[in-house]
């Protein structure tokens, strides 16, 4: 039984691949926070900008098994839309949440797989990865142990007072990216940004990733 919070079809907003078109599958529940508020200032992830917390959002629901999930998932690309010459875009699934490892496992993947799909991972990194990813984005945070240290980026919500750049600057990641912080209930992202320019600036290793879908008001 897989757990959805909402289902939807969008331009992926952050990192390397922002731009591309994607089909968000974004799981329910989360290892590092309740999604209540009430415990959020007492959790391992304090920052979360997502709502992750039942099955009730667009597209959400409980599938039984791989198979319904995955038509539901792949019922939300434009196969029919496309012309001859746009089928070239390759259809591409996002998982995440949530945190999208408490329930993705290899059924799930290959069922994509088999619906044409490359398939991406937006993960804390405290848990391990099953094989089959075709795009690994970790997001550490806080004090959490990092099991997953290397993949294809390493997207790190900047500031965390307890949880520098530095300590990942070694990792076997292809991209470093820092995302500034949306602070949405202390008034917006703007504080966080000229912080994260600053630190790129200093240390060239590290690029800016902005959320552009917020920007975009896509999402
Ligand atoms: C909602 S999380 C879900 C996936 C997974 N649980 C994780 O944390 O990577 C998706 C992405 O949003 C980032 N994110 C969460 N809250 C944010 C915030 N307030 N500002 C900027 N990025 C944020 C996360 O770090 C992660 O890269
Ligand atoms: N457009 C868009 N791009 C995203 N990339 C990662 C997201 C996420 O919440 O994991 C996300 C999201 O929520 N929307
Ligand atoms: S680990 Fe990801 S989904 Fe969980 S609370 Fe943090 S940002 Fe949100
Ligand atoms: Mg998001």
């Amino acid at each position: 039984m897989y757990s959805v919070k909402e289902a939807f079809y969008s331009l992926q907003g952050e990192g390397a691949r922002a731009g591309r078109a994607s089909v968000f599958c974004r799981f329910s529940g989360c290892n590092l926070w309740s999604g209540r508020e009430r415990d959020r200032a007492s959790s391992a992830c304090r920052f979360c900008d997502t709502d992750f917390v039942g099955s009730d959002g667009q597209n959400g629901g409980r599938f039984d098994n791989a198979d319904s999930l995955a038509d539901h998932l792949a019922g939300l690309w434009p196969f029919d839309a496309c012309s001859e010459a746009e089928r070239r875009g390759v259809p591409y699934v996002v998982f995440t949440g949530g945190e999208p490892l408490l329930q993705l496992g290899s059924a799930l993947i290959e069922a994509m797989r088999e619906r044409g799909f490359e398939i991406a991972l937006e993960t804390n990194g405290t848990l391990p990865v099953p094989s089959g990813i075709d795009w690994l984005c970790v997001s550490p945070k806080g004090l959490t142990e990092l099991v997953v240290t290397q993949g294809d980026e390493l997207k790190l919500v900047y500031p965390q007072s307890d949880n520098r750049p530095e300590r990942f600057a070694a990792l076997d990641f292809r991209h470093f990216y820092l995302q500034p912080m949306d602070r949405q209930p202390l008034g917006g992202n703007g504080t966080t940004i000229g912080d994260t320019v600053a630190y790129c600036l200093a240390h060239p290793q590290w690029q800016l990733s902005l959320q552009t879908h917020k920007i975009a008001g896509i999402d």
